[in-house]
């Protein structure tokens, strides 16, 4: 029997799964787009049933259009949206509230508290991240604090905190399995990243029962398996890592200084640094890259928040293309932006700036300013921002990088690759599949039961599609730079 290794990706705008040969190779996909509640301006929530419900119809999907059933899929990898907060009831199994999404603003006054409280650098120290509603542990405090009883119950141990992994997990072993892994617990704020345990002093601070949280495991091994009714046999679970982790894997950056950057909903730039945990100098995270063969590595971070979102909301917002691959079209109908900026700050601004009140601008536009000119400097802000991580990279790796490897949904964007390697004056990368999230976490799973032996045995299927070589003269290259680092002046404190 023909035997393939499934994904599970649970991203920020769509669930979807692909289904991978031993090669690497995606043999059979299905996605679903899901609703993204706003209830109040740079508050983001999602239904935790919609997410359950989406997940496991498109497995279901991918595999009957596939033909094929659970008896062929050695494993399930599972890789998700990272910091999204679920609080669920242990005995009913329902979530008490929606899920508080990783960009949700609603904490950032509980995090300015704990920085005058003298908290940051202690944080900072233990979990590696910079303090920030970003991660989990305000948003869990938020919903003990805020739905009705949720403390009461908390404290009597009913209640069960978990990343989107577990919530899955938990769901698909029915109630079986209560895990994270490494990478998950790195970003909730409340793991410490040196001892690989939950933070007592962290969790007081935030008042959460430790009984609430989930036993942190490997990223590759057995965590059990789905009951046998949801896909009509058992599967084993043996991958789970946080997306851009994963990513990281899927393109085997394995080795420390190994770097990729992710087009997703926001843009993800990780670096692996090996079994040393390096500190940032220059507004970046630390945090765990993988949990795999009896060790930890890590990587440093530069968080982008709105990357790819920006695109949807040209889309879904303004109306102004009809879909994401339109935007190209529109860029490169014009020579550049007439000098406007578009800074995508929706949700404050992550790395490097950290800026939880900078809110979104649109500056420089003069009246011959066009739609073509708004998607340009749209696609463009993607580009600046990864300019801004890469050189906080550079200098806290104390390295100069040769080339970048790419991935995700908006690098398929021809214009956007070019424009990103004008602007680093670095070579752009893009492999034969993009989809190394889904492809990071089947080999998570897969190495667990196997089918691929280890690291070596899977880095054979990396294959570049094509290179963006850098074609611009340094005068236009720093002009451009410097009308970009005026403008997200321009956005930075708006909402405080
Ligand atoms: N050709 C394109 N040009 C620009 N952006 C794109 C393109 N295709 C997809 N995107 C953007 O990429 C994002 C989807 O990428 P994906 O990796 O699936 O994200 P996620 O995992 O965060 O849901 C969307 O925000 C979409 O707007
Ligand atoms: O949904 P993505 O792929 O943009 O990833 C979201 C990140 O994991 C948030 O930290």
């Amino acid at each position: 029997m023909e035997q393939y290794i499934m994904a599970l990706d649970q991203g920020t705008t769509s669930s979807r799964c692909m289904i991978f040969d031993k090669k690497g190779t995606i043999c059979g996909k299905s996605q679903e787009e899901f609703t993204q509640i706003f209830p109040q301006p740079g508050w983001v929530e999602h239904d935790p049933m919609q997410i359950l419900e989406t997940q496991i119809r498109v497995a279901k999907k991918a595999m009957e259009e596939l033909g094929i059933s659970a008896g062929n899929i050695k494993a399930i990898g599972i890789t998700n949206q990272r910091e999204t907060t679920v609080v669920w009831d242990r005995s009913t199994g329902k979530p008490v509230y929606n899920a508080i999404v990783w960009q949700c603003r609603r904490t950032a006054g509980k995090i300015d508290e704990l920085k005058e409280n003298g908290y940051g650098e202690m944080i900072r120290k233990k979990t590696g991240l910079v303090p920030d509603a970003y991660f989990s542990g305000s948003k869990i405090q938020w919903i003990l604090d805020q739905v009705e009883g949720a403390r009461e119950k908390a404290e009597e141990g009913d209640l069960l905190f978990g990343t989107i992994d577990t919530w899955l997990i938990w769901n698909l072993t029915k109630g079986r399995v209560f895990v994270t892994d490494y990478t998950n617990a790195s970003r909730t704020m409340l793991f410490d990243i040196e001892k690989l345990q939950w933070d007592d002093e962290i969790l007081k601070i935030f008042n959460i029962p430790k009984s609430m949280l989930p036993e942190v495991k490997p990223s590759s091994c057995i965590y059990g398996y789905t009951d046998k009714e949801i896909f009509a046999g058992e599967i084993m679970i043996g991958g789970a890592a946080g997306d851009q982790q994963a990513a990281l894997f899927g393109q085997c950056c394995f080795e420390p200084g190994e770097v990729k950057n992710t087009y997703g909903t926001g843009c993800f730039l990780l670096m692996n640094t090996g079994e040393r945990i390096v500190a940032s100098k220059n507004g970046l995270l630390t945090t765990i890259a993988i949990g795999l063969e009896g060790r930890v590595q890590y990587a440093l971070e530069g968080s982008i928040f709105v990357a790819g979102a920006a695109i949807q909301w040209l889309r879904d917002g303004l109306h102004m293309i009809e879909n994401s691959a339109q935007s190209e079209e529109y860029a490169t109908a014009v020579p550049d932006t007439e000098g406007g900026y578009v800074v995508p700050a929706f949700t404050g601004m992550g790395a490097p700036y950290w800026d939880q009140y900078a809110r979104g601008a649109i500056v420089g536009i003069t009246r011959g300013f066009t739609r073509e000119h708004f998607v340009r400097a749209t696609l463009e802000s993607l580009a600046y921002q990864t300019y801004d991580v890469l050189k906080a990279m550079e200098s806290d790796a104390e390295l100069s990088l040769k080339s970048l490897k790419v991935d995700g949904g908006a690098c398929a964007n021809d214009f956007l690759m070019q424009f990103q390697a004008d602007i680093l004056d670095t070579a752009v990368l893009r492999p034969e599949c993009i989809e190394t999230t889904a492809l990071g976490a089947a080999y998570l799973a897969g190495m667990a039961t196997g089918y691929w032996k280890d690291r070596d045995d899977v880095r054979g299927n990396w294959a570049l599609s094509r290179t963006f070589v850098p074609d611009m003269d340094a005068g236009k290259r720093e002009k451009l730079l410097k009308g970009w680092k005026k403008a997200v002046k321009c956005a930075f404190g708006w909402a405080e």
